[in-house]
């Protein structure tokens, strides 16, 4: 570990502080704080964007461990002894007796005081739905430390323009270690954080960042060439551009989303990926007029719902300080609700997915199982028996669930249903 010095502790404390106001998710404060320091040189880039996210993964921990003065300067001192420093490296920033007794009363701390939710660095409510779930402590505590880990790149091949083994020829010779995601085909893990976005094999389409988990999820859509398919919350199209790719560009594939903004993100991405039989709509809610005239016309359906996203916290972390058992209650209200707009889509013998990145049974099963007891017209598919037909050597039962601590990406749900009249 470098030693620590002044001008770094202090750039970090004040990254810190802004982030800590939760006016902004934390990497665009983070964004916003190296463009308007930009003389700052790597290492110390690197420090303050370890100390920012460190501090937000870990935040439930240090602030019982800090007690009554968890000041964001007082934070960052325990985040970094509890980081493995000794007393002495403190001296270029630490003069008050006070803080000196501080860092050690914080190295002393014994974690087995802390609740289970703060060991699991979750925050109490999502502790308490996991419990009421049947999960078991250890599995909540497995699981919360990996989703407080960083995570990796994984990038998805865009096969239309490139094979899997030719990005990994190109990032062999670029020096980058990289390794086939376990379960994508088309998917490659990369170690570290490169700037990919700056290479060719970006610019140029080749590749894009998704996490394994939303790869997958295009396999249980399994859109065919030709198919009328609509990706219902298309957002800024990471799951569009993996349908689109499946559909071999052919056929026709909405985009539907309420945000101008993120569709508009949507169009260079588009660009990029070459393809030409996507269709980005935005809409003015799940009820648009739109979506009744494409009523039972469509083959296949994504509902990429809007989610507590409580599965990404390996990258954004200061969602669990977003998010509350109330903001999931009004999310809930709206999974069911654009589940049961979207439905309307599809055709008998069509395919309906619903998906969010969630941990919480209830924006998961909890809204499948009620769309099912509501549309006795749709069935279950198992999400095990798709993934076979994919060829995909992985068995999470009835619905796609995948978590950290076990499959290596994001967590993540997915249901599989048909419509059989
Ligand atoms: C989880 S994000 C989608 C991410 C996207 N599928 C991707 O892969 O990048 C959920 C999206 O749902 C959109 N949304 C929210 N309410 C909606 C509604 N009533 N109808 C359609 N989309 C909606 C949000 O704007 C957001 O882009």
């Amino acid at each position: 570990m470098p030693p620590l010095n002044q001008e770094q502790f202090h750039a970090a404390l004040d990254a810190l502080r802004n982030a800590l106001s939760f006016a902004a998710p934390a990497d665009a404060v983070l964004s916003r704080y190296f463009r308007e320091n930009p003389k700052l040189g790597s290492q110390n880039r690197h420090f303050i964007a370890e100390a920012v996210f460190g501090v937000m993964r870990q935040k439930f921990a240090l602030d019982r461990i800090c007690g009554e003065d968890n000041s964001p300067r007082r934070l960052l001192l325990a985040w970094l002894i509890r980081g493995g420093r000794n007393l002495r490296e403190f001296e270029p920033i630490v003069s008050r007796e006070d803080e000196r007794a501080f860092l050690a009363g914080v190295k002393a701390f014994k974690l087995e005081t802390l609740t289970l939710a703060e060991r699991a660095e979750l925050p109490e409510w999502v502790g308490s739905e996991l419990q009421a779930s049947g999960m078991s402590d250890d599995d909540i505590l497995s699981l919360g430390r990996a989703l407080s880990q960083p995570a990796p790149l994984d990038l998805r091949v865009n096969t239309l323009k490139m094979k899997r083994e030719a990005v990994q020829a190109e990032l062999e010779a670029l020096g980058y270690e990289h390794s086939p995601t376990p379960y994508s085909p088309f998917g490659l893990r990369l170690a570290g954080k490169p700037a990919i976005n700056r290479h060719t094999l970006f610019t140029e389409g080749a590749i894009e960042v998704q996490d394994e988990g939303s790869q997958l999820l295009g396999l249980l859509v399994g859109p065919k060439r030709g198919e009328m398919v609509a990706d219902f919350c298309a957002g800024a199209g990471g799951k569009t551009l993996l349908l689109g790719m499946l559909m071999a560009s052919s056929g026709r594939l909405y985009a539907f989303d309420v945000s101008e903004k993120r569709l508009a993100n949507l169009k260079p991405r588009l660009a990029r990926s070459g393809l030409s039989n996507v269709q980005p709509q935005r809409i003015e809610s799940e009820n648009d007029s739109r979506i009744k005239r494409l009523a039972g016309k469509l083959d296949r359906v994504l509902v990429d719902a809007p989610c507590s996203g409580m599965g990404t916290l390996r990258r954004n972390p200061d969602l669990k300080f977003r998010q509350s058992a109330t903001s999931v209650d009004e999310l809930n209200q709206k999974q069911t609700a654009i589940l049961a707009s979207a439905a309307r889509l599809v055709k008998v013998g069509g395919r309906l997915v619903y998906a969010t990145c969630s941990i919480l049974p209830r924006e998961n099963q909890g809204i499948v199982e009620a769309f099912l007891a509501a549309h006795p017209g749709f069935e279950l598919i198992p999400a095990s028996q798709v993934l076979k037909e994919q060829r995909v050597d992985l068995d999470t039962g009835n619905y796609l669930q995948l978590h950290p601590q076990i499959h290596g990406c994001d967590g993540f749900f997915a249901a599989v249903m048909t419509r059989k009249a």
